[in-house]
């Protein structure tokens, strides 16, 4: 019997930051970590039926997923080998720490499909390789970098860190959060005419002090873009556009509060979605009221604010206690894969 483990940390991210839908994320510095082994009898690659999928879960989720081939992240490890031309273990033992609140807006599915796919391209890699340099994803690392930047992540001869993102944003459906999970930071994300994603990686200021608001009220990203209108007006498309430009600004050069109440202004999917979430809408607009820029997380139903020293203390009084209040600080790294047996 030959084994190989291998671990993947992703951080939670939230999407859309008020104008930005489908294309602005941030990763923030709350993670899911799993630990995948695969057991191969006789030492060899294991065609045929899947013999076995054991998982076990600690945290969100726990006694509620799916723990056989229906799990979301065996489904990217899956679709992850075959996409690589290799053959299917045989035998796979997955643990979850599961720290990321599901359906709430914090990137979770993403979070999911992204450790999948990187743990099959890692456990694909020659045994060689494995003692490289750490990190998930070699795509951005710094200010106006767009992905490409391989630094040869195990298993990137295999699928290469922009195969990577696009896979991961075919099995998501959209962009936006997969780019700050694989690459940290503030992310700006887009895909082209024929739908490939690609992505630029910025460094917000350091002023910038991510809070969310968790509510205990799900929400699926499915039923949330079920509310959203085929067309909008211009003026509203105008505005976004607008405003989001406006906050790359605020984020990374200007964080007070005046520019960013401005710049998280939103008409193209927040009202849209509120009847879904009444009390997220009412927690945003009063936040906004009382000059917090705050702006629904992802699909929602979490808020995420974007305090200053100045603001910091005026969100407590408004959140009831069926909210988690979270600051949270601003992952730069993203997606991170380590070998235990290469320690
Ligand atoms: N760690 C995980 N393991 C297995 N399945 C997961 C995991 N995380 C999320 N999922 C699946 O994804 C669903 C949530 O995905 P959904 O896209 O609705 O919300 P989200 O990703 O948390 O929020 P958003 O996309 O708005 O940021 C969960 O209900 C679960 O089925
Ligand atoms: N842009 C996505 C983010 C949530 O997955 C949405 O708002 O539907």
């Amino acid at each position: 019997m030959t084994t190989s483990t291998v671990r993947v940390r992703v951080p939670a991210t939230s999407a859309n930051l008020g104008p930005g839908f489908d294309a602005l994320g941030l990763a923030l510095d709350l993670h899911d970590e799993i630990e995948v082994t695969l057991d191969e009898p006789g030492g060899g690659s294991g065609t045929g039926p899947h013999a076995g999928v054991r998982i076990s879960i600690e945290g969100e989720g726990a006694g509620e997923l799916d723990e056989g081939e229906d799990h979301l992240i065996i489904k990217a490890m899956r679709k992850t080998f075959d996409r690589m031309g290799v053959d299917q273990p045989r035998n796979i033992r997955l643990h979850c720490v599961n720290r990321i609140p599901h359906a709430r807006g914090l990137g979770s599915s993403s979070a999911a499909i992204c450790a999948g796919i990187l743990a099959a391209r890692a456990l694909a890699a020659p045994y060689a390789a494995r003692a490289g340099p750490e990190g998930g994803h070699g795509g951005a690392t710094g200010d106006d970098d767009a992905t490409g930047g391989n630094r040869r992540a195990p298993g990137a001869e295999l699928l290469s860190d922009d195969e990577v993102f696009a896979l991961a944003t075919e099995l998501e459906g959209h962009p936006d959060n997969v780019a700050p999970c694989l690459a940290g930071g503030l992310t700006i994300a887009w895909l082209d005419q024929s739908g490939r994603p690609s992505m630029v990686k910025l460094n917000p200021h350091e002023g910038i002090r991510p809070v969310v608001c968790v509510p205990r009220q799900r929400l699926s990203t499915e039923r949330a873009r079920g509310l959203l209108p085929r067309d909008v007006p211009h003026a509203d498309a105008a505005a976004n556009a607008g405003r989001a430009a406006l906050l790359i600004a605020a984020l990374t050069r200007r964080p007070d509060s005046r520019l960013l109440l401005a710049a998280t202004e939103d008409r193209l999917h927040q009202d849209y979605r509120a009847p879904a979430m009444p009390q997220t809408a009412h927690l945003v607009k009063t936040l906004r009221a009382k000059g917090v820029p705050a702006v629904v997380s992802g699909a929602g139903p979490t808020v995420l604010a974007f305090t200053t020293p100045d603001t910091q203390d005026l969100i407590a009084p408004e959140v009831g206690n069926d909210w988690l209040i979270q600051p949270l600080s601003v992952d730069p790294v993203g997606s991170f894969v380590q070998f235990p047996e290469t320690r």
